[in-house]
């Protein structure tokens, strides 16, 4: 009761003419649901129908089911350990990966936070140093404005003012000079040494900016060239206006360029790194990189300085590009409270960060080679595990092809494997010679059919091994029961099986079926699935004398399948004996 669609190695009986197709003795059967509808069976001769190879995906194992079942599962644990070795290769290289990246990326943004704090503080610093300069410039020119504004401009007071401007320049190290210049910008006195007074200071900006009365207080200019020394310098100025507030001249201070440029220049920022000083308008004031070049460089669209004054940020740090250089830097930035100044420090971002580029180097090229030894070693086991599953997939296909070979050699033999009784071609013989003999000596024949009752349910309820060892057990009452020399047992197919009975009538068969099927249900082999709860025997009987009433001896075959059929129709566990003539 072979599936069509039977797709295994087993050889396979195949019946053309009849609904059932009928497989050789082991392969497990898949029965159609209404395998019990008339006409149940179909007698063949066996020799007339090819043995072809089962082809569905039954359950059929050859005879060394153990063996080979051990194989295949020993195939897929290897294919699984196979499968295995990839996913931990990918699963451990991805882990390193993601470490090494996480391990960098919290070592670059720990590099960055410590020169940002770096340059923040040192640019407080600065600013701090800026203020004090400016700050001490500051006092001796409110000094002087008030001297001159409550004394006079007499010769003797400018005379007076000149002795004390000239003792404070002396000890501000960062201030070139004093000077007072009149209404119409040239100058009444200067502390700075050899200087020639024969200029006039009305374009200058800061004298524009006082004679226009547009500041009160100090105000600081961008850097100019000295007209007394030379110099560079940064003019940091006060309006002088007598009693009624009418303006008669400007007191200045000039603070050397120079002397910041060297101060910035003796911190260590790097031979990319800048300090400078602009003042909030965006007027750059110094830079440590170059003394002149850029001095009143306006600066108001860089971002440290948009961020100072339209976000009102007075402290804070920067990774930016520089507009002046097109260097990509650190920034840390402070503004003055007092002065309307700002000092930043910056580090190159290149050079800066370049500890952490070769930390960040020997990282990942330690984590490649672990990888690289990681995917050698996972791919040579990977290729090691491929070729012994080639191997065991190889020995499989010859244990199948052992398998076969001894199937095929039972068949010769003409034993069943599992049972010990004789096979299906062993009893087509026999049956064709007990027949012949019959019909030679006049003598009568019996022919038993026996079949399981709700073995597919037995099977599934406890699995093939177990209908097995019934099936054995089942086969050895067969054997006890067929007494005489000339009684033949056989296995028919699946779970049904045959017995041969030269010269016995009707009667005798009966009683021989009935003492089989009486002891199978004595063995109490529990079976839930059988309204009998044990495992129980549905036999056909059937007996003619050959050449009488029967002429071949696939009549007679019929005849008990027939009476098989009636068995199980009538409720299983039971001997019918075919009506057939005898
Ligand atoms: N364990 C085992 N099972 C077998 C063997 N040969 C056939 N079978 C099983 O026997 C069962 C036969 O099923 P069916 O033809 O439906 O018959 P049944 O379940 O006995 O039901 P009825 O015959 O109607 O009582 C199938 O499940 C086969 O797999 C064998 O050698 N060993």
């Amino acid at each position: 009761m072979h599936s069509p669609e039977c797709q295994s190695d087993a050889p396979q009986r195949v019946r053309t003419p009849g609904r059932f197709h009928r497989v050789a003795n082991d392969c497990v059967f898949r029965p159609p649901q209404n395998h019990v509808q008339s006409p149940r069976r179909f007698v063949h001769n066996l020799h007339d129908v090819p043995i072809l190879p089962c082809r569905s995906r039954c359950r059929y194992e050859p005879n060394q089911p153990s063996r080979a079942r051990t194989l295949t599962s020993q195939t897929s644990k290897i294919a699984h350990l196979r499968r295995l070795v990839v996913i931990m290769t990918s699963v451990v290289g991805v882990a390193v990966l993601l470490l090494t990246y996480l391990q960098v990326e919290w070592d670059r943004r720990e590099a960055l936070r410590q020169h940002v704090a770096d340059m923040e503080n040192l640019a407080a610093a600065l600013t701090r140093q800026a203020e004090s300069t400016i700050r001490d410039a500051h006092t001796v020119l409110i000094g002087i404005q008030r001297k001159l504004q409550v004394s006079g401009y007499g010769a003797e007071n400018l005379h007076e003012v000149l002795e004390v401007a000239r003792a404070q320049s002396a000890i501000l190290a960062d201030v070139e000079g004093f000077t007072v210049l009149d209404a119409d910008g040239r100058p009444l006195l200067t502390t700075v040494p050899n200087a020639t007074l024969r200029f006039t200071a009305q374009d200058r900006e800061y004298f524009r900016v006082h004679s226009a009365h547009q500041v009160t207080g100090l105000y600081i200019g961008a850097p100019i060239q000295s007209r007394l020394s030379g110099d560079w310098v940064i003019a940091l100025t006060l309006r002088l206006s007598d009693a009624n507030g009418e303006f008669r001249g400007v007191v200045l201070a000039t603070l050397l360029v120079r002397h910041f440029v060297d101060f910035y220049r003796s911190i260590d920022v790097g031979s990319q790194g800048v300090i400078g000083m602009v003042k909030r308008d965006g007027t750059l004031l110094v830079r440590s990189r170059e003394s002149a070049e850029n001095a009143g460089l306006d600066m108001s669209r860089s971002p440290v300085l948009r961020t100072v004054n339209e976000d009102g940020v007075k402290r804070g740090n920067m990774v930016l590009t520089a507009m002046i250089d097109g260097v990509k830097r650190i920034y840390g930035f402070d503004t003055s409270d007092e002065y309307p100044i700002l000092v930043g420090a910056s580090l190159g971002e290149e050079q800066a960060m370049a500890g952490w580029r070769s930390r960040a180097l020997r990282s990942g090229s330690l984590s490649g080679g672990v990888l690289v030894i990681l995917l050698s070693m996972g791919w040579l086991i990977w290729r090691a595990l491929g070729r012994q599953e080639r191997m065991e997939a190889r020995l499989q296909g010859m244990h199948r092809d052992l398998a076969l070979a001894n199937h095929a050699l039972q068949i010769i033999a003409g034993e069943d494997a599992l049972t010990g009784l004789a096979n299906r071609r062993r009893l087509d013989e026999t049956l064709r010679a007990a027949f012949q003999s019959a019909a030679a000596q006049g003598q009568p024949l019996s022919f038993v059919l026996l079949d399981v009752d709700h073995f597919k349910r037995f099977n599934d309820q406890y699995g093939h091994p177990a209908g097995d060892e019934a099936l054995k057990q089942v086969a050895e009452i067969l054997k006890r029961h067929a007494r005489r020399s000339a009684d033949t047992t056989a296995r028919y197919g699946g779970e049904e099986l045959a017995l041969i009975l030269p010269s016995a009538e009707s009667t005798a068969a009966m009683a021989v079926a009935e003492r089989i099927r009486a002891d199978v249900e004595a063995l109490a082999i529990a079976n839930p699935g059988s309204p009998y709860a044990n495992l129980t025997l549905s036999i056909g009987v059937a007996s003619c004398v050959p050449g009488q009433t029967m002429h071949t001896p696939a009549e007679l075959v019929a005849a008990a399948d027939v009476a098989l059929y009636a068995a199980k129709s009538e409720g299983r566990n039971r001997v019918i004996l075919s009506e057939q003539p005898g």
